[in-house]
C-alpha cells in the first residue's frame, strides 16, 4: 500500500485535542489516542501543534525522547509529509518557499528588536544622566 501524502493544510488542521496530529522527522503521527498518556502532558503537544506550522519542529528531539517513547510512534503513523508543502522539514537545507522566508525574517527581525530596545533605552538613561548631571 502507498503510504499517504499529509499536506501542509491537512496538518494544520488537526490541531484540536481529539484531532492532534504531530510532525516529527518528515513523518505525520495521530496523537489524538496517546494524548491523555503522555508523560509530558497534553500542554506541550498542544503548543507544538501551533509551533510545528510555523517552522520546522524540533521539540521531540530537544526534549531527548527515550527509545520507549520512540517505539510508540509506529502505531501512531498518518503518512509521510509533503516534500514541498508550505512548511521546509528539518532535512531540507534551503528553503525556497516564501511562506517560511517570511516567516523566518519576522522572527528574525523579533530577535533584532529584543537587541536593540533595551540597548536604546540603556544609552538614552546614561544621556539622560550624563546632561542632566552637567546641567
Ligand atoms: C507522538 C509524540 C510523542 C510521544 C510518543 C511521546 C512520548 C513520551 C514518553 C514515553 C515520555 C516519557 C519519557 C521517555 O520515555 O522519554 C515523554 C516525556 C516527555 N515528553 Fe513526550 N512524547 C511525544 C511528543 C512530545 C512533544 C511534541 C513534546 C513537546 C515538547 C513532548 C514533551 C515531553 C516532555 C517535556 C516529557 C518529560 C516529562 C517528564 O519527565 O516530566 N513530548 N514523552
Amino acid at each position: 500500500m502507498a503510504t499517504k501524502i499529509v499536506t501542509y493544510e491537512e496538518l494544520k488542521a488537526h490541531n484540536t485535542r481529539d484531532n492532534v496530529w504531530l510532525l516529527i522527522h518528515e513523518k505525520v503521527y495521530n496523537v489524538a489516542k496517546f494524548i491523555d498518556e503522555h508523560p509530558g502532558g497534553d500542554e506541550v503537544i498542544l503548543a507544538e501543534t501551533v509551533m510545528q506550522v510555523r517552522m520546522p519542529p524540533e521539540a521531540f528531539e530537544d526534549v531527548g525522547h527515550s527509545d520507549e517513547a520512540r517505539a510508540l510512534l509506529p502505531d501512531m503513523l498518518v503518512g509521510d509529509f509533503e516534500k514541498d508543502g508550505a512548511l521546509k522539514v528539518k532535512s531540507s537545507t534551503k528553503s525556497t518557499s516564501s511562506h517560511s522566508t517570511a516567516v523566518n525574517s519576522a522572527v528574525e527581525q523579533g530577535s533584532n528588536m529584543m537587541y536593540f530596545v533595551p540597548l536604546g533605552l540603556l544609552g538614552a538613561y546614561f544621556a539622560w544622566r550624563y546632561y542632566s548631571g552637567s546641567a
